[in-house]
C-alpha cells in the first residue's frame, strides 16, 4: 500500500453527514483538521522498532543497533505496537468526521445506553468508553491490547469514571470479561479500504461470545463503493516514472508500484463514472468469512474522458439510532484520514459518455498475513474508441 500524493487535495464537504464527523489504521495518515493539511505518518511495521540509530558522540558516526528481543516479534506484535504511541491516537481523535460521529451517535441516543453494559473493543485512549459512560451506561468494559491501555486507565481515573469504566489490557480474544454478557458492543475497527488490518474479525469474535440476543453493535453497517477517475498527472508520477529513471528502465519496480493500492485523497472533479455500491456488511449478522467476496460492477461514464484508476471507499452507518447516522469516506464527502484507495489500471481507458467499464472485484485477507488484503480486479471496456479486457492483482500491505 502506498501513501500520499504530492498535491493533496482534501475535500471539506461531507454531504453524507451534516454533523461534524471524520477517522484512521495500522499505517494511518495524520489529518490536521485545522489547516486541512495531510501529513504522512509511517507506522509501517518495517519502519518501527526493528533498529534504532544511536549517536555516539565519541565515535562521530551513528551506530545502528538492533533492539534486544525484537527478533521474537511477529507481524501481529508490530501491528499492536503501532497503536502504543499516543501520536496515532492523536490523529484519530483529531479526525473530526470519525470522532464526532461516534460522539453524536452516543450523546444523541442516550436511550440506547442508559443503564446498559457496554463493551468497547479496541478502546485506545478510551474515548468511546468515556462517551458511553457520560451517556449513562451502567458499566463499560474497555478492552485494549496495546500499551495505550495504561494511559486509558489513567484517563478514566483522572476524569472520575473509574466506577463506571473498567479498562482491561489484552487481546479481546484472550481476556476474561467479569460479566457473562453485554448489551452493546462499540468499536472503531475500520481500516483503509475498510478491511485493511482485519480488526473486524475481533469485533465479530466479541459479538459471538458476549453480545446478548437482540444486543446492539455500533456501527452495524459498513459498505464498500467503487468509482473510476481521471488521474493522468499522478499516474505519470507514480507509475510511468519507472519507465525512464535517469535514462534507465526499472520495469520490475513499475510492476510492483501498480500492484500497490495508493491511499490518497481524490478530488471529486476527477470522478468520470457513476459510483457503485459493491458490498454492504451487516456487522450484527455477518460471519468472518464474509470479508472474502467477489462482486460484479458496472461503472457508466458521465462524460468523455480517460480513466486511469478505479477508486474504492467506504461508508459506515449506525442504523439503531433515533435518526439515521453515519459517515462516508468517499471523494464527495469531507476528507477523513482513511482518504480513498486508488487502484491504478495498466491500460488508460478512452471512454465516451454512456459507455461502461464492467468487471468483478475479488477481495480476501492475505493467507500469510490476514491483516493484509489481496484484491483481484477484472475489468473490460468495449467502447467506440477503446476495447480492453484485463485482470490485475493488488496487495494492500
Ligand atoms: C482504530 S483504533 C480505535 C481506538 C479508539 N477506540 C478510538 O476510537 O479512538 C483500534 C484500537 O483497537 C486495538 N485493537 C486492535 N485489535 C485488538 C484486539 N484484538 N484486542 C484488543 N484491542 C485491539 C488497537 O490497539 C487500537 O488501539
Amino acid at each position: 500500500m502506498t501513501m500520499g500524493r504530492k498535491n493533496n487535495k482534501s475535500n471539506i464537504n461531507n454531504n453524507y453527514n451534516s454533523q461534524d464527523s471524520m477517522a484512521f489504521a495500522g499505517t494511518r495518515t495524520r489529518f490536521d483538521d485545522k489547516d486541512e493539511e495531510l501529513i504522512t505518518q509511517s507506522s509501517n511495521p518495517e519502519d518501527s522498532g526493528k533498529a534504532i540509530a544511536i549517536q555516539d558522540e565519541s565515535m562521530g558516526e551513528p551506530d545502528v543497533s538492533f533492539v534486544e528481543g525484537d527478533d521474537e516479534k511477529t507481524s501481529a506484535d508490530y501491528y499492536f505496537d503501532s497503536y502504543s504511541h499516543f501520536g496515532i491516537h492523536e490523529e484519530m481523535l483529531k479526525d473530526v468526521v470519525r470522532t464526532k460521529t461516534y460522539q453524536n451517535v452516543i450523546y444523541q441516543n442516550r436511550f440506547l445506553f442508559k443503564d446498559k453494559i457496554v463493551l468497547d473493543v479496541g478502546a485506545g485512549t478510551g474515548i468511546l468508553s468515556l462517551f458511553c459512560a457520560k451517556a449513562g451506561a451502567a458499566h463499560v468494559y474497555a478492552v485494549e491490547c496495546a500499551h495505550v491501555a495504561n494511559m486509558a486507565k489513567e484517563i478514566v481515573e483522572s476524569n472520575g469514571y473509574s466506577n463506571v469504566i473498567t479498562v482491561l489490557k489484552g487481546k479481546i480474544e484472550e481476556i476474561e470479561l467479569p460479566v457473562p454478557k453485554v448489551d452493546i458492543i462499540i468499536s472503531e475497527w475500520m481500516g483503509y479500504f475498510l478491511l485493511f488490518e482485519n480488526m473486524l474479525k475481533s469485533v465479530l469474535y466479541a459479538r459471538d461470545k458476549w453480545l446478548v440476543r437482540d444486543g446492539i453493535i455500533l456501527p452495524d453497517k459498513a459498505s464498500l463503493h467503487l468509482t473510476a477517475i481521471e488521474d493522468a498527472e499522478y499516474r505519470e508520477d507514480k507509475i510511468e516514472f519507472w519507465n525512464n529513471v535517469y535514462g534507465f528502465k526499472m520495469d520490475c519496480i513499475k510492476k510492483q508500484a501498480i500492484m500497490e493500492p495508493l491511499v490518497d485523497t481524490v478530488d471529486q472533479n476527477q470522478i468520470v463514472t457513476t459510483c457503485q455500491l459493491l458490498k454492504t456488511m451487516d456487522i450484527s449478522k455477518m460471519v468472518s468469512g464474509d470479508v472474502s467476496f467477489t462482486v460484479p460492477f458496472k461503472l457508466v461514464a458521465e462524460r468523455d474522458d480517460f480513466i486511469h484508476a478505479l477508486v474504492a471507499y467506504f461508508d459506515v452507518s449506525f442504523t439503531k439510532c433515533h435518526k439515521f447516522m453515519g459517515f462516508s469516506t468517499g471523494p464527495r464527502s469531507r476528507a477523513t484520514h482513511w482518504k480513498q484507495t486508488v487502484l491504478y489500471l495498466e491500460d488508460v481507458l478512452t471512454i465516451c459518455e454512456g459507455e461502461a467499464v464492467t468487471g468483478n472485484l475479488t477481495v480476501a485477507p492475505n493467507k500469510k498475513n490476514p491483516r493484509d488484503v489481496d484484491i483481484m480486479l477484472k475489468y473490460s471496456l468495449t467502447g467506440r474508441r477503446c476495447v480492453v479486457s484485463r485482470t490485475q492483482h493488488y496487495k494492500m500491505r
